[in-house]
């Protein structure tokens, strides 16, 4: 583990029900930069946000934050530094939006601030179980950053969201990279590799490539990885990528 990566994983490994999830997983994640976690379903990319952000246990190797292990501070320091997003998130209670920001804020001017600055100062006062799924999402994103934490672990904040929503939330966070770490799971491949610094691909449990996007771009271990035939379109200055069935699933 290098000495001066903010977040450090060494030698991950977590099986469940006699199914490998995580397989030997090193990474080094530094003080800033933006990184996309991609792969295919069951790849682990969730799991392995959970052992990062210290909510599930690896059953070998450990995670440090600054260096210290994560299982070693309690939880409040781990709140302070890992700002972390779940897939799915139900709060106990049916809170209004600024309730769930102010819970982590101490000031309720402050929280209203978070909404203006997120645009989400017209639902302030909505229940949560009134809002939409993308809603939902930018909601909970804005919370989770409320307390401008210098880790962000989130998991597919923008799968729900709009076109417009989606662009924006991915260039924020890209942007965010530039001062902080920000470790994103995401599905939309043309979005990480032409917004993100970093993309790791996780295929089975394992890291299966870990670069700068344009060295992952070209490389056939990514059709490899997603099981289909990327064509690479150019379209200047960013490639994009068109995924076709392979040949012998297009005749079957
Ligand atoms: N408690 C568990 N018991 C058994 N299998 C599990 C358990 N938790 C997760 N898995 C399996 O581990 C694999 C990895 O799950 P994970 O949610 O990390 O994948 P993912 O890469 O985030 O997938 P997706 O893109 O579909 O969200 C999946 O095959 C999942 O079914």
């Amino acid at each position: 583990m290098s000495a001066t990566a903010m977040l450090g994983a060494a030698h991950l490994f977590l099986q469940r029900q006699g199914r490998v999830l995580l397989d030997d997983i090193s990474l080094d994640l530094p003080q800033r930069g933006a990184v996309a976690l991609v792969g295919p379903n069951g790849a682990g990319k969730s799991t392995l946000l959970q052992v990062l952000a210290g909510q599930l246990a690896p059953e070998r190797g450990g995670v440090a934050l600054q260096g210290r292990p994560l299982r070693a501070l309690d939880v409040r320091a781990r709140a302070r530094h890992i700002g972390y997003m779940p897939q799915r998130f139900e709060p106990h209670w049916d809170v209004t939006l600024h309730d769930l920001v102010q819970m982590r804020l101490p000031d309720p001017a402050q929280a209203a601030q978070v909404l203006v600055q997120a645009d989400l100062q017209p639902l302030a006062a909505r229940r949560w179980s009134t809002l939409s799924g993308g809603e939902r999402a930018r909601g909970m994103l804005a919370a989770v950053l409320a307390t401008d934490p210098p880790v962000l672990l989130a998991d597919e904040p923008g799968a729900a969201l709009d076109v417009q929503h989606r662009l924006a939330l991915v260039q924020a966070l890209a942007r965010r990279g530039r001062e902080r770490l920000v470790v994103v799971v995401m599905h939309d491949l043309d979005l990480a590799f032409e917004c993100f610094d970093r993309v790791v691909v996780m295929h089975a449990g394992r890291v299966a490539m870990d670069g700068v996007p344009a060295d992952l771009l070209h490389a056939p271990q990514l059709d490899e990885v997603f099981g289909v035939r990327f064509q690479r379109i150019a379209v200047a200055p960013h490639t994009l990528l068109r995924a076709r069935s392979r040949p012998q699933e297009e005749t079957t």
